[in-house]
């Protein structure tokens, strides 16, 4: 991702030597900018960004060669994720239903006297829990939407529809979910009444889901560096990736505030794997799920992504409601995909129309302007045309004379903002490409000493959302 907290940029490139490792697997190489134009690189874990989570810190000019480096915490595995997870849900489902609890606390299938354990130390802990439950793992176990690393944001029922019948409709066989759970959960619920012919295998960081997924349907996997947590799952992946030949598709709906370059390049990494395994030469199929203002981003990364219109929907996320409860322009979230968009028709129930011009579906309230000469709106509300701008604007703008473009009227003339340099403030380039930059990693300097105290301060500022 270029930047996306003031001034720690990740560095991703396919040959940094030395890469340590933590728990999750190979580092992110970060770079912190100072004020002064200095910077310093420092490796950090890629999935946990709370320090709490995974303490794993190394500023570059530490890191051994040749040593693995690897530390951190471990308790991310605590539990026992995978095998014998399993095994415990294969004696769980053998237990009579009155001794059937789960600890939501944990996350864990409980088994004999287990639930009295968790609830004396205050756990909580559900009981008589069905078969038909442990077919919903995503409403079986409390989502983590609190936690910045899981953000676990979960699909509403229209979404999950709308998605399936459109992977149904491209005549898909295989899908990828990369941190979609509930669209798994959903085909292999259909399997079951044999109402779909769709196969799906679930990639996701979260242990809980292990335990009710056989290795054959989920594999415990870290998106931002392509780390498989044991060998059998990234075996699973590729056998799962040859069934699918022409018929994979990869659904992906990464941690809001995720960084963008690691994603794609995970996501690349896996379209060379399908192309080596399939021996097909074409892209990979996919639709990615992230909010409409990281479009530049994305597509910067992968250029052959457009975004569509589709307000994608969760059942968990109040951040973009209005007080009163409905929703003001809807969710921020779109799909992005490689698709053709005349493939992919948006519900023409809910107001979605296609525009002939654009030969694309477009939003209710998004006009097609025939000066842009495109479907204009972005972010789920009427934009409007200023001809001095040449460009379409959002209602909230107005014209200014003195800055000679459309701003907010609470604007400070002159002031500009937006995403320029933030060691010099120029607006034609970013701080990793400023000459005033002078790059310090590498360099044994004395601000090795106070390396201890600013491993806190970076990790916090890690937080990226
Ligand atoms: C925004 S939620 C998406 C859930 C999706 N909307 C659904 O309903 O299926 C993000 C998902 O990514 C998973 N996740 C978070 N960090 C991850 C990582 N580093 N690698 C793999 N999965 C991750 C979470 O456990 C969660 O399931
Ligand atoms: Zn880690
Ligand atoms: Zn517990
Ligand atoms: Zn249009
Ligand atoms: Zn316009
Ligand atoms: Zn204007
Ligand atoms: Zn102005």
């Amino acid at each position: 991702m270029a930047a996306t907290c003031t001034n720690i940029d990740v560095i991703v490139q396919d040959r940094v030597d030395n890469v340590p490792s933590c728990p999750h697997g190979p580092a992110l190489l970060f770079e912190r900018y100072m004020k002064n134009g200095d910077s310093r690189k420092f490796f950090a874990c890629s999935a946990f960004r709370d320090r709490k989570q995974c303490s794993f810190f190394r500023w570059m000019d530490d890191v051994k060669v040749g040593s693995n480096n690897a530390t951190g915490n471990t308790n991310f595995c605590a539990q026992g994720v995978g095998a014998g997870n399993r095994k415990r849900f294969l004696k769980f489902k053998k237990l009579p239903l009155s001794e059937r609890s789960i600890c939501c606390t944990c996350g864990l299938l409980l088994l004999g006297g287990e639930a009295t354990q968790h609830t004396e130390r205050g756990h909580q802990v559900k009981h008589k829990i069905n078969r038909a439950a442990l077919r919903h793992p995503t409403t079986l176990f409390v989502p983590h939407e609190d936690n910045k690393t899981y953000a676990q944001y979960l699909f509403t029922d229209s979404t999950v529809d709308f998605i399936l019948s459109t992977l149904e409709n491209l005549k898909c066989t295989h899908i990828l979910c990369i941190g979609a759970p509930r669209i798994h959960e959903a085909i292999t619920l259909r399997q079951r009444q044999q109402d779909t012919t769709l196969s799906s295998l679930l990639l996701d960081l979260d242990a809980r889901y292990a335990q009710v997924y056989t290795r054959k349907q989920m594999c415990l996997y870290n998106m931002f560096n392509h780390h498989f947590f044991d060998q059998q799952g990234e075996g699973q992946f590729r056998s799962f990736l040859k069934e699918a030949g022409a018929g994979l598709v990869l659904v992906t709906d990464p941690p809001f505030g995720g960084m963008v370059e690691p994603l794609a390049a995970t996501f690349k990494k896996i379209e060379e794997t399908w192309k080596a395994e399939t021996k097909l030469d074409r892209p990979l199929p996919m639709l990615w799920f992230f909010p409409y203002f990281m479009e530049k981003r994305i597509c910067d990364c992968i250029p052959s992504l457009t975004m569509l219109d589709y307000k994608v929907d969760y059942d968990n996320h109040s951040l973009f409601k209005s007080k009163d409860g409905k929703r003001k322009k809807g969710s921020p979230v779109r799909i992005f995909t490689n698709l053709a968009p005349t493939s992919l028709p948006l519900p023409t129930a809910e107001g979605y129309w296609f525009c002939e011009e654009c030969q694309r579906y477009s939003a209710p309230e998004n006009k097609h302007c025939a000066k842009c000469k495109s479907c204009t709106s972005k972010d789920g509300t009427t934009y409007r045309h200023c001809d001095l701008c040449q460009k379409c604007v959002k209602l909230t703008r107005v014209h200014c004379d003195a800055c000679g473009t459309c701003d907010l009227p609470s604007h400070v003339c002159g002031q500009q903002h937006g995403a320029g340099c933030h060691i010099c403030g120029a607006m034609d380039h970013k701080r990793r490409d400023c000459p005033q930059r002078h790059d310090t990693a590498g360099r044994k300097s004395n601000r090795k000493r106070k390396g201890k105290q600013e491993h806190g301060k970076m990790k916090k500022k890690l937080r990226l959302s």
